[in-house]
């Protein structure tokens, strides 16, 4: 089965405020920009994604993405991250009616495309599934089956709330890859440890020479 992947990317002078003791202002975009690149390009890579969309308003990283081979979205309509991600689902579901959709992170920079692929096929066994975070708080990926609503309800305590909303939680093992998003310095050497991916790796090593 091959998926269509909608990734949220916001404003990237906004992305990774969390991140601020870690990497200052004039570094913090590049960082947020290489998560995303190196996370698009591995789902890209997936053997179990037809295509990824990116929703976003960011110019640079708009341009970026199309590059490696995504399409840009829209950030529409200016209604937050859950609002962004039902109104792509929206425009990707009008070319592709029949895929699988699923709602992935942009700040998974050790992503494996093998850990994705066990990720998706796990949740095709359901109308609608998610995977938490490596925290145990949150969710890095939420998918729906054809014809099913994706219904996101990321943000703080998403775990919960996909729950709550019908959502079959995955837990399967030896996907740290997928669960493992970069919100604080913590999250990043965590990150570092499973591997990068290069744009990363080389954000990181600019961070350093700063
Ligand atoms: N398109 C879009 N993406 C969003 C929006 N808000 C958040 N995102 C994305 O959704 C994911 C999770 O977002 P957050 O944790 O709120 O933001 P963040 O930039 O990752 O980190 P913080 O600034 O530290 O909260 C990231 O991939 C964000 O880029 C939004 O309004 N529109
Ligand atoms: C939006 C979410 O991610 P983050 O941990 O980046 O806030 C979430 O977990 O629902």
């Amino acid at each position: 089965m091959q998926w269509t992947l909608v990734i949220p990317l916001k404003a990237l002078a906004r992305a990774k405020s969390r991140l601020s003791d870690t990497a200052d202002d004039g570094l913090r975009p590049g960082l947020a920009l290489a998560f995303a690149q190196d996370t698009v390009a591995a789902a890209l890579t997936c053997a179990a994604v037809r295509d990824v969309a990116v929703v976003t308003d960011d110019v640079l990283a708009g341009r970026e993405l199309a590059a490696l081979g995504a399409r840009i979205v829209p950030d529409e309509p200016a209604g937050g991250l859950n609002a962004a991600l039902t109104h792509a689902a929206s425009v990707v579901r009008t070319r592709s009616p029949e895929s699988p959709l699923a709602a992935l992170n942009a700040d998974l920079p050790a992503l494996r495309p093998l850990e994705l692929t066990r990720v998706l096929d796990a949740a095709a066994a359901f109308p609608r599934a998610f995977l938490p975070d490596a925290a145990g708080t949150g969710t890095t990926l939420l998918a729906a089956a054809a014809g099913r609503e994706l219904l996101p309800a990321f943000g703080t305590d998403s775990r919960i709330r996909h729950r709550a909303s019908g959502a079959v939680e995955i837990t399967l093992g030896a996907v740290d890859s997928v669960r493992q998003d970069v919100d604080t310095g913590d999250d990043l050497r965590a990150a570092l440890t499973l591997g990068v991916g290069p744009r990363t790796a080389a954000a990181v090593a600019a961070l350093k020479a700063a």
